[in-house]
């Protein structure tokens, strides 16, 4: 997801609203207001163009009789979904109905890598379910095309183009948002950057997200923190169905899980700091399992690997290893919820962490995989050969090796190595209901939707190039 456009490009300064009014019923803004830098937005003579090019659009989708966009949550209600839970609690009481009228739509929202596999479903389920929402600024270091997309509609989608190391640009970006959801990270157990520029983004990014609110006077922070924060640890001890008082032994020695675990720290510990203005910032973490669903990156390697092994994939981990899944749409959902739940729940959820859950069932991550890649055409060779695990781990410790030599001269980071070997070969699974007793979270997708839709986009991929 590069960017584009650079002729949208243009300075832009959003107007900060005073921290007392932050959560007034009327909404008001004050006058104070911040540069913003590399902010990608709508200019005035486009606003007409896109409006004809949005009713060409509706027209469309009418005449084809669906308005789902391949495999995205974003446009169709769910059928199934449960009722929007939670609504009217950061402002005046607010109607299903009267979801679409401008008074009631007084929330400035902004995600953090809102581009990336997470932050672009959280991105969509907040336009599809926060029926408070005036503007939601979309902040990461890449900023994707479809967000032109969604320029059009009754909330103000505002592109910043940012990087989360960089305190001002975070600071700019956060100036008049009444809630921050975190998600921007650099999600690296392949040895593609180094240690330092980890660090560097999902710890120093964190302390700068964290340190905006508090100048600023944003209140609400939601950080995506990790299943990797708690294990499995360096030890390989299996986490069976635990929740979030299960006690285990988190050391880890892997720059991302380090990482993870020292921001989730941080957050946790912002709970409950005053921030300009004189109010007090409420934080809390998801720790989402392993992520999939339309987008993921890795399953989308997989099922290319298999194509280019005719079809079949060979078994590398004992069926009996189970690893926790959850459906990206979820993960967005919970995400959704708790924004919505912190102000009247600042007491309950302030400092706390949640893993996302859902019905995904409890697998090994090449089972579960072949949930999807199956259907698809893709299947495991003989399920009683198993690739034996001194093999794997001769391969991973060679990948290690010659990743190192070959440093100087280019990337050499595939998927197997010590770490990810250890990880994907070690059970970890989650069982709580911490999410539903707090705030009230149940699964918007049901297995059979989550694997559905992820099925629809790994076929959409078919034939596509790697
Ligand atoms: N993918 C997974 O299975 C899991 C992911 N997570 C967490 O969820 C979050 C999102 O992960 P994914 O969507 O999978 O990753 P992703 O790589 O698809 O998305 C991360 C986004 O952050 C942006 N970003 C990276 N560095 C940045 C910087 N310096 N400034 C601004 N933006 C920056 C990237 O451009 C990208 O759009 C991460 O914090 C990750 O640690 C947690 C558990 C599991
Ligand atoms: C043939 C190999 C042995 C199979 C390799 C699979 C691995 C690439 C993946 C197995 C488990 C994955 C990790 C897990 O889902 C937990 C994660 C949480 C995060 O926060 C980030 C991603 C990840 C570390 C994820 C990465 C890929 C695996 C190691």
């Amino acid at each position: 997801m590069g960017m584009r456009s650079p002729h949208l490009l243009h300075l832009y300064s959003h107007p900060a609203p005073s921290p007392s009014s932050l959560l007034e019923p009327e909404g008001r803004v004050a006058t104070r207001g911040r540069p913003v830098a590399r902010v990608w937005g709508m200019q005035g003579w486009r606003l007409g163009w896109c409006l004809f090019l949005e009713w060409a659009r509706r027209e469309e989708e009418q005449a084809e009789g669906d308005g789902v966009l391949a495999g995205w949550p974003g446009r169709a209600r769910e059928k199934t979904a449960p009722p929007v839970v939670g609504l009217g609690t950061l402002g005046p009481g607010l109607q299903p109905g009267m979801a679409d009228s401008a008074e009631t739509r007084k929330l400035v929202y902004l995600v953090t890598g809102g581009c990336g596999f997470l932050g672009e479903h959280v991105v969509r389920m907040l336009l599809q379910r926060e029926p408070r929402l005036s503007e939601l600024r979309v902040f990461d270091l890449h900023l994707g095309a479809w967000l032109e997309e969604l320029k059009t509609g009754p909330v103000q989608v505002t592109a910043i183009q940012g990087d989360v190391t960089q305190a001002h640009e975070v600071a700019a970006a956060v100036a008049g948002a009444h809630v921050v959801i975190h998600t921007a990270g650099l999600v690296d157990v392949f040895g593609r950057a180094s240690p330092e520029t980890i660090y560097e983004v999902n710890v120093q990014g964190t302390k700068n997200v964290i340190e905006a609110c508090v100048q600023t006077g944003t209140r609400f922070l939601v950080y995506t923190s990790s299943m990797e924060v708690v294990g499995p640890n360096i030890k390989r001890h299996p986490f069976y169905r635990g929740n979030e008082d299960t006690p285990y032994e988190a050391i880890h020695r892997h720059p991302y899980p380090c990482s993870k675990a020292q921001a989730e720290r941080l957050v946790l510990e912002a709970n409950g700091r005053e921030v300009h203005g004189g109010l007090s910032l409420v934080t809390c973490a998801l720790r989402p399992t392993g992520i999939y669903g339309e987008g993921h990156q890795i399953m989308r390697d997989f099922y290319h690997q298999g194509l280019r092994l005719g079809g079949r994939l060979f078994r590398a981990i004992p069926a009996s290893v189970e690893h926790g899944r959850v459906y990206v749409g979820n993960v967005a959902w919970m995400h959704v919820l708790v924004a919505q739940e912190l102000e009247q729940r600042a007491a309950l959820m302030g400092g706390q962490v949640y893993y996302c859950y859902d019905e995904s069932p409890y697998k090994s991550y090449e089972d579960f995989n072949m949930e999807f890649l199956g259907p698809c055409g893709l299947r495991l060779v003989d399920t009683r050969l198993l690739v034996p695990y001194w093999l794997l781990m001769l391969l991973a410790t060679l990948n290690a090796l010659l990743q190192w030599l070959l440093r100087p001269l280019l990337l050499y980071a595939p998927l197997l190595n010590p770490y990810t070997l250890a990880v994907a070969n070690t059970t970890f699974t989650v069982s709580t209901n911490k999410a539903q007793r707090h705030f009230g979270y149940k699964p918007l997708f049901s297995w059979e939707d989550s694997r559905t839709r992820t099925i629809r986009w790994v076929k959409a991929m078919e034939g596509s190039a790697p």
